[in-house]
């Protein structure tokens, strides 16, 4: 993991700033405007100057780039910063240093934002203006953060959003695609699910989830996976899958209804009804709920507090409880992604997206 407690000096971020206008070979718009974007958070913050007007092509651009990075931590941007820097210059020194692909993709997340500190390696969803919707790159780069945090010396690995929302579930334009490749998409789709769904299982130290805002479809399901969800009082879970034309994932179709009974989890899984974080917390899944004003501060200084415990125990404690139904979750997870890899062929599945994507509905 790049993305340390310690991240990159300012020493080592003005030198990042040099080299850029040394490099001689021009990195390309995208490039170039998420080196703005960062170079701006990392020393003014997060964006705070009005948007540019539409037909301002390039201004506009630039600031919605900025604006992306949401409440994206100074330091957090400096260390990006760098790190894409580092990663030009590599790549323009000489053919013979070009860094392999798996190499640079160590070096940091595109679409999170992974810390590491006091014990505690948090991994925050970074889409803030899509609602942290999950894209295909977001699957992976979730998987390969996790597989990090449960080798790295942490004893704690929480799963959290960066602004408002915890997650928006899905990202529905994973499934713009033209009719020749559905088959196809859908059948790599479901084995990314279970793989990603798997993951969760297997995660051997204690896992958190700090539900910052409201969460959809499979950031809901996901969550009975986690040993402690702490939610703030603004976040909402709603798992609207009948009315995508879809069904349960993530184990909800076995773990909801043995963690609130058949009738309330067919309330949510079925007929799609929205809980408040007060209900979810009735309801079993969620740990504890806590006002939104002071939801970061209560939550953080309780994480810091359980990461002091001994860590093996914590580990062990963990397996203890949840090896006995790894196996059955496992076999329940295959089947919920290979009947989902036949709902997303479907044509009730179809329809809604069209209609979310052109706007007709909104969830
Ligand atoms: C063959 C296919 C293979 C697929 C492979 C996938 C593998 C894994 C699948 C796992 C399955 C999971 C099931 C689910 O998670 S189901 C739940 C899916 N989510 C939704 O249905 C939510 C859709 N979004 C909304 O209803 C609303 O956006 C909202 C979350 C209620 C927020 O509404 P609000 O009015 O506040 O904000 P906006 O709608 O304006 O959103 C701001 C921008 O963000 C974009 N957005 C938000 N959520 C999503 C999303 N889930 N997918 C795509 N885009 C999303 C929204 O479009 C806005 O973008 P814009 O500014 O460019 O318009």
């Amino acid at each position: 993991m790049s993305k340390t407690a310690m991240g990159a000096s300012q020493k080592d971020f003005e030198s990042a700033v040099n080299q850029m206008k040394l490099l001689k070979k021009d990195p390309g718009n995208e490039v170039k405007l998420k080196l703005y974007a960062h170079y701006k958070q990392a020393t003014e913050g997060p964006c705070n100057t009005p948007k540019p007007a539409v037909f301002d092509l390039i201004n506009k651009a630039k600031w919605d780039a900025w604006n992306a990075l949401g409440n994206l931590p100074k330091e957090t941007a400096r260390q990006n910063y760098v790190d894409l820097v580092s990663g030009l210059s590599s790549s323009s020194d000489s053919s013979s240093q070009v860094k392999p692909e798996a190499d640079r993709k160590q070096a940091g997340y595109e679409t999170l934002v992974m810390t590491s500190e006091d014990g505690i390696t948090k991994i925050m969803l970074n889409r803030p203006t899509k609602m942290n919707a999950l894209t295909t790159q977001m699957y992976q780069e979730i998987m390969l953060a996790l597989e990090a945090a449960s080798k790295d010396d942490s004893t704690i690995t929480v799963l959290t959003g960066n602004g408002s929302y915890f997650s928006s579930g899905n990202d529905l334009t994973n499934f713009v695609i033209s009719p020749d490749e559905l088959e196809e998409r859908a059948r790599r789709g479901a084995i990314l699910l279970r793989d990603f769904v798997g993951c969760f299982i297997d995660f051997p130290k204690p896992l958190v989830a700090v539900v910052n805002g409201p969460a959809v479809g499979i950031s809901v399901t996901i969550l009975r996976l986690f040993d402690l969800v702490y939610a703030s009082d603004r976040a909402t879970f709603h798992t609207p899958f009948s009315h995508l034309g879809q069904t349960p994932e993530a184990c909800s179709s076995y773990t909801f209804p043995s963690l609130m009974g058949p009738a309330k989890a067919a309330e949510m899984l079925i007929f799609g009804k929205k809980l408040t974080a007060a209900e979810a917390c009735a309801r079993g899944l969620v740990t504890e709920v806590f006002p939104d004003s002071t939801f970061q501060k209560e939550v953080w200084t309780r994480l810091k507090a359980y990461s002091k415990l001994p860590r093996n125990a914590l580990r062990i404690s963990k397996q203890m409880i949840r090896n006995h139904e790894k196996e059955k979750l496992h076999a329940i997870n295959a089947e919920e992604s290979r009947i989902l890899q036949e709902r997303w062929q479907s044509d009730e599945c179809m329809n809604a997206i069209m209609n979310f994507l052109s706007r007709k509905a909104k969830l």
